[in-house]
């Protein structure tokens, strides 16, 4: 592929919330976009998510096989729906996040995808990363710089994803490239989402808190907000990354109370995490826009303008789609892993230099 060459990428995505998979066509040469396609989601029916559910954390280990089996067949059938797509990025699904333990691992397999879709796949996005002694995660945020530009940014802003786990970026989108020095600055927040779906799937069986309807009629638990901040995760300097269940202790620090005070308690650790994260960004962003579930949670958004000086709006205010903004990553990240070019740097995983991830299938 040459530079200004731009093609039909399809992403896919399948997130730590484990609700489904989300799929996004783009038209792009890996540096600019160009244009956003069509986009598609297959929701995990309650017996596939309770089959990744009992694969999380299990990596390496046998008995897997179930599990990949959901990944693949739930992708092949819901990218089969875009026959124009030149070239497809796969994250899979994340099963185990550790860097500097046992690795990070995203349980698909992109050659046999490769096969049933007739296409080229991308895929293993973070291993080499990890590799290189980056944090393998977060990714997203070179496309967040693409982003900043194809919306006329001309002043450092952020990207919040409120996703199963929060993952801030800081833009500058005067740098000309997102590897250059100073172009970005990204890292995971804290928990999000993924907690406060446990409590409620515990508590109440539901699957999320939703429109936050719960905290809405809850206190927050000071004396639980302040232990949860003293987690040394926060006194860290980014970049640094999460898996999905690091912060099972917010669990314990709410057991004692009400439903509705755990909620709560819940949403404000959340949006308590994004505010210490700001702190960090090498200058003020002129706004803060927010991708991901959370960005529906009228609570925890409301948590967040009030706790911050720059206004907190969803993505959607600048016509992006927080649905589907991660999909459309890995698809962006996909071509620039055919273009040979870096998908993460020092500033966003920590990564020694910049580094392009990913290996490319193609069907035989
Ligand atoms: N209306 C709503 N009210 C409250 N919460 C919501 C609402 N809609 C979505 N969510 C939350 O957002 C979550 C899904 O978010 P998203 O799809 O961004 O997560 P993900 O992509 O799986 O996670 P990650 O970005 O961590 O990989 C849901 O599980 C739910 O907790
Ligand atoms: C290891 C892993 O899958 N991490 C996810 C997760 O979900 C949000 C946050 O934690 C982020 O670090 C990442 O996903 C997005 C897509 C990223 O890599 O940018």
């Amino acid at each position: 592929m040459l530079k200004g060459q731009a093609i039909w990428a399809l992403g896919a995505m399948s997130g730590t919330s484990l609700d489904g998979v989300d799929a996004a066509m783009l038209h792009t040469d890996g540096e600019r976009i160009f244009d956003f396609g069509t986009c598609g989601y297959r929701a995990y029916s309650a017996e596939e998510r309770a089959v990744l559910r009992a694969a999380l954390g299990r990596w390496p280990g046998p008995g897997l096989e179930a599990a990949l089996g959901v990944v693949q067949d739930v992708h092949a059938e819901l990218l089969a729906q875009f026959p124009n797509a030149d070239l497809v990025g796969f994250h899979g699904q994340t099963l185990a996040h550790d860097p500097r333990g046992r690795g990070t691992h995203q349980l698909g397999d992109g050659a046999a995808l490769a096969q049933a879709l007739g296409k080229p796949v991308v895929w293993d996005f973070r291993s080499a990363d990890v590799a290189l002694g980056g944090e393998g995660a977060p990714l997203a945020p070179f496309f967040h710089w693409a982003c900043a530009r194809w919306i006329g940014a001309e002043r450092p802003l952020c990207f919040l994803n409120l996703g199963g786990v929060g993952n801030l970026t800081w833009v500058n989108p005067a740098a000309a490239k997102p590897d250059s020095e100073g172009a970005l600055l990204a890292f995971d927040t804290g928990p999000a989402n993924a907690p406060i779906n446990d409590l409620v799937a515990d508590r109440l069986g539901l699957d999320c808190d939703r429109d936050g309807a719960l905290a809405r009629k809850g206190r927050v638990e000071e004396g639980a907000l302040e232990l949860f901040l003293a987690e040394s995760f926060f006194r860290k300097m980014p970049p640094k990354s999460l898996d999905r269940d690091d912060f099972a202790l917010m669990l314990d620090l709410v057991r004692e109370l009400s439903d509705a005070d755990a909620a709560a308690t819940m949403t404000a650790m959340a949006a308590a995490a994004v505010m210490q994260g700001m702190e960090h960004c090498p200058s003020p962003p002129e706004r803060l826009l927010v991708t991901g579930g959370g960005r529906h949670n009228p609570v925890m958004m409301r948590m967040l303008s009030a706790g911050l000086d720059c206004p907190v709006i969803p993505v959607e205010d600048v016509g992006l789609d927080g649905d589907m903004l991660e999909a459309q990553a890995f698809a962006y990240l996909a071509v620039r892993v055919a273009r040979g070019l870096p998908t993460s740097a020092p500033s966003t995983t920590g990564v020694a230099a910049p580094v392009g991830g990913g290996q490319i299938s193609r069907p035989t």
